[in-house]
């Protein structure tokens, strides 16, 4: 508002202008540094729930607090000053009414000064949708593969396989984006379905293991990176970041054990 040299930050119209111009280009971040390494590449970062297993340990998205999301979207936005951010709502903290999901999703906004929320659900979740797009909370939905579902599902188990979820899937996407979300995660959907469902909407599609006819792309950055062990088809890795940190801390390791660091230049010195 004050300083020239502040960067705009991208809004949701500038996301949803891209349908049809240019595929979406999206990452997850969950750190400061990261988010600034990202911010000049991605149109947007979502804050994933996945943090609860890259980050925390867990075994699901399951176990993670509304209050864990808010302080690493904080770290976000404070990171990236180009990229929109997204915070995914966590498990617990939108699914028992309207009002709920409007009371932590507008905690989300004011607290963290993030631009949207993520929500996983279709045609179940689009009266809640509706509630908050209506009281001014820009809302991404998703569907197809749902972690959050992990337990109903029995697993990550690839959606739309047969007529009877690739009809639920359509439905599902017509229902939110008649609720008023912005735009649609489709994760782990098997071809052609997503090319299907990104032609009919108007609304974004951004595809997770979703064939490359979505609208956009995104992928959790340390499974990309080669800092998750994911064994998902739908990653690329990019990079072994995992095999650049261990042979660092190998050397480092022998380094200590051999004296040769710390070196003289890491050593202070007495005047003489
Ligand atoms: N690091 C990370 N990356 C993710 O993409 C991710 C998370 N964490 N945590 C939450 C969920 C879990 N996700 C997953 C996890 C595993 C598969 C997986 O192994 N899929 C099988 C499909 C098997 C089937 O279709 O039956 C695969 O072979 O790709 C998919 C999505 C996506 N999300
Ligand atoms: C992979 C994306 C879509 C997500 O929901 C997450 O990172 O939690
Ligand atoms: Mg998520």
């Amino acid at each position: 508002m004050y300083a020239d040299n502040k960067v705009r930050r991208n809004t949701v119209r500038d996301i949803t202008k891209l349908k049809g111009e240019r595929p979406v280009v999206s990452l997850t971040a969950y750190t400061a540094p990261m988010a600034a390494q990202l911010d000049q590449y991605v149109d947007f970062l979502l804050v994933g729930d996945s943090l609860a297993m890259v980050l925390y340990g867990m075994e699901s998205t399951i176990g993670v607090s509304l209050d864990t999301m808010i302080e690493h979207t904080k770290a976000v936005m404070r990171g990236a000053q180009k990229a929109m951010v997204i915070l995914d709502m966590p498990f617990g903290s939108f699914e028992q009414s309207k009002e709920q999901a409007f009371e932590n999703a507008s905690r989300a906004l004011r607290e963290t000064g993030c631009a949207a929320v993520k929500l996983e659900g279709g045609a179940a979740m689009a009266e809640t949708i509706q509630f908050l797009v209506e009281r001014n909370v820009p809302v991404m939905a998703h569907i197809g593969l749902r972690p959050q579902a992990v337990h109903v599902m029995g697993g990550y188990r690839t959606q739309g396989k047969n007529q009877e979820e690739r009809a639920q899937m359509i439905e599902d996407a017509f229902a939110i984006q008649k609720a008023g979300a912005f735009s649609v995660v489709l994760e782990g959907v098997a071809e052609p379905l997503a090319a299907e469902i990104t032609e009919k909407l108007d609304i974004t599609t951004i595809g997770i293991g979703a064939s490359p006819d979505c609208d956009g792309q995104i992928l959790v950055v340390e499974d990309m990176l080669g800092y998750f062990p994911s064994n998902a088809k739908f990653v690329k890795r990019y990079a072994e970041v995992g095999q650049v940190i261990d042979q660092a801390v190998k050397q480092y390791a022998d380094d200590v054990k051999s004296r040769i660091f710390p070196a003289p230049e890491h050593t202070y010195h007495a005047k003489k």
